[in-house]
């Protein structure tokens, strides 16, 4: 037996300092590219928006699919310090190309501002991305991985708040980079004409990408660096394989059942080896509903947007998320789950995650009883078998107006009767009517003629001036606004005689009342849920892995992130409830539903400790010499004292 000792700092070895560095500045660096990705799309390569959302969605699809990749690399070929290396290399040039495809000085010879050449920018940008998709996406799996590995057999509470800090500093970096780079853009720089400043914004994720590498390399000295057991992935494909072929040479009733399906491979296949499979292969069948989760969980984007409304910019929103979550990890690492622990409750890796759910559910009920609240301020508006009319009096005294023989408005002078425009909640938007004898020019309006109406327009919350101008004649007016309300303007014969005095206002729908304090439970809710979830599923799949499929089983739960997100990109369009408050309480009864699918599937797993399995079929072989020979294939050459070395081959500092 071999026992290995690596440098420790408070119980914790100190080459995850330099891993859990690396995440941030790694996440620092992809989130501040992706903050400003659409924006150098439509602004820079001047693509038009569809093109541009379309190529950014096709970017974010390709770095989730290619965890598995880095993973099989790692897991059957380089192992995940080399992988990890070569392909940070790989991401920090890409960084690098999308840098200097931001550059417009390059191709523009006559500096006119604008490049000349947009292939030249556009391939080298495209080139740039599918880099760093490769990268980012092809390191993920094998950096939490690896940052497991560094820990002991003793250190499994050390291990749990690693993943916990590796969390928090994923959000940590996104936040730094979505707020910092949208400002470095703002900023203006150029060699021949000044312009936006894209290659700053595009640069210091380019920076931080070439930090990370550093930081990782630094640390060389200091990792627990397992090498791969030949290509596992190879060796695994062969053996199930093998053992479907196997069951069904043998589906007649008279040969006796086994176990498990995959104990058909064991005329020919390791039993160490099937018992790896069979370890990940279970975790993977658990893995069957979340996809679905996922997809419910991203429309909290949903949530966030109808927010908007409620004071805060959508913008500001999208930081909301990563702040709850760097208060809410400490808090549920060091406080929660501690008192948990101390009440005697047994709350187990998936009772944790199946809780997550049902914390993201509840988010989206408390969603929909604040939408539900946000109703009610609104007018009725007509069903589709209604139809609405809008009168406005511009005459001197009040008229009674006929409709259907029955049906009698009574309007007053400068009085607007009834509206149909809807419009999203989170703008406010007024509209002018002309009652002056000529034509009007208004502050950012077109001009509108006598008795003719401008358009619904969107303005800014808060004070807002206008200029009324008609030749030489001008008068000024100012109004507050507040979100959600919608206003007409009526301008009277008599406008300039008394410096737009006499302007009336008509209040169309009611600004919002809403208590913005609403909107906070289900922001903590579905933070909650996440942090819950997703970083136990982390600790789960490192946990639950054996030794030489860890990246593997990484990738296979960023797989379900992905395929969920997929989803929404797919059914984005689809399912559209007429009521925002029934799309959310279908969506917390979906929650519900899949979170009752995932913990009966729980319930009959059992958790397993993937060492003390490896080491106790090695001991079963041990016993039995004649099973041995039937190893023919995969581990021939290596002996049992040469596989154990293998298993637990770590550098000592
Ligand atoms: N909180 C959002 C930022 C964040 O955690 N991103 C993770 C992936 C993720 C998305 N949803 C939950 N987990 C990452 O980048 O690895």
């Amino acid at each position: 037996m071999l026992v290995y000792l690596t440098a420790e700092c408070c119980g914790y070895p100190i080459s995850i300092f330099f891993i859990v560095v690396n995440e941030f500045c790694e996440r620092f660096s992809y989130y501040g590219m992706r903050a400003v990705l659409v924006l150098y799309f439509r602004y820079f390569l001047l693509w038009d928006d569809d093109l541009a959302t379309s190529i950014y969605h096709a970017f974010v699809a390709l770095c989730y699919l290619t965890p598995i990749l880095g993973a099989i690399i790692a897991d059957s070929w380089l192992g995940k310090f080399k992988t990890i290396i070569y392909l940070s290399i790989v991401y920090a040039i890409g960084q690098v190309t999308m840098a200097i495809s931001t550059i417009h000085d390059i191709t523009d010879a006559n500096r006119d501002g604008t490049p000349d050449n947009f292939t030249f920018h556009i391939a080298l940008s495209m080139l740039g991305l599918i880099l760093i998709a490769l990268g980012t996406g092809g390191i993920k799996p094998c950096v939490a991985a690896f940052g497991g590995d560094q820990f002991q057999e003793h250190q499994s509470r050390q291990l749990n708040t690693f993943f916990s800090v590796f969390y928090l500093c994923i959000n940590a970096g996104s936040l730094l980079s979505t707020l910092i780079t949208p400002v470095l853009r703002a900023q203006e720089c150029g060699i021949h004409t000044q312009q936006q400043c894209y290659p700053l914004a595009f640069g210091v994720p380019a920076v931080l990408m070439v930090i990370s590498l550093v930081v990782f390399i630094a640390g060389s000295g200091m990792y627990v660096k397992t090498d791969p057991e030949g290509n596992i992935m190879w060796s695994v494909c062969k053996c199930i394989g093998f053992a479907i072929k196997n069951r069904f040479r043998h589906r007649s009733s008279s040969y006796p059942k086994r176990e498990h399906w995959m104990d058909w491979a064991n005329e020919k296949y390791d039993k160490l080896l099937i018992a790896q499979i069979k370890m990940v292969l279970k975790v993977l069948f658990l893995y069957i509903p979340l996809p679905m989760f996922w997809t419910l969980f991203d429309q909290k984007v949903s949530i966030c947007h109808f927010s908007g409304l409620l004071g805060g910019l959508p913008d500001q929103m999208q930081t909301v998320n990563p702040i709850l979550i760097l208060t809410l990890v400490p808090i549920m690492d060091r406080l929660i789950f501690p008192l948990i622990q101390k009440c005697g409750l047994n709350f187990s890796p998936l009772k944790r995650m199946t809780v997550g759910m049902l914390f993201a559910a509840m988010a989206f009920v408390s969603a929909a009883l604040v939408q539900i609240e946000i109703d009610k301020t609104l007018p009725n508006f007509p069903s589709s078998s209604e139809s609405q009319l809008k009168v406005v009096n511009t005459y001197s005294t009040t008229l009674n107006v006929t409709i259907s023989p029955n049906e009698h408005l009574l309007i007053e002078s400068f009085g607007v009767q009834l509206h149909t425009s809807k419009h999203t909640y989170s703008t406010i938007s007024c509209m002018f009517v002309n009652g002056y004898t000529a034509d009007l020019n208004i502050t950012n309006l077109d001009s509108i003629e006598p008795s003719a109406t401008t358009n619904y327009t969107l303005v800014n919350q808060g004070k807002r001036d206008f200029v009324l101008r008609h030749g030489e004649q001008w008068c000024e007016f100012s109004r507050k606004f507040g979100f959600g309300a919608s206003y007409t303007f009526l301008i009277p014969s008599t406008v300039f005689s008394d410096d737009c005095e006499s302007i009336t206002e008509v209040e169309d729908m009611k600004p919002n009342s809403v208590h913005m304090a609403l909107q906070i439970p289900q922001y903590f809710l579905i933070t909650t849920g996440e942090v819950m979830f997703s970083v136990t599923g982390l600790q789960f799949s490192y946990s639950q892995a054996p030794k030489n499929m860890k990246s593997v089983l990484q990738a296979g739960w960023l797989c379900t992130n992905a395929v969920g997100n997929i989803i929404v990109l797919i059914v984005a369009e689809l399912g559209k409830l007429p009521k925002q408050w029934a799309e959310y309480l279908l969506f917390a009864s979906l929650l519900v539903a899949v979170s009752i699918i995932f913990s009966i599937m729980a319930y009959f797993y059992t958790y397993i400790d993937p060492a003390e399995i490896e080491a106790q079929v090695r001991k079963e072989q041990g016993l039995e010499p004649e099973e041995m020979e039937k190893e023919t294939l995969e581990m021939e050459e290596k002996d049992e004292d040469q596989k154990n070395e293998q298993g637990v081959k770590q550098t000592k500092i």
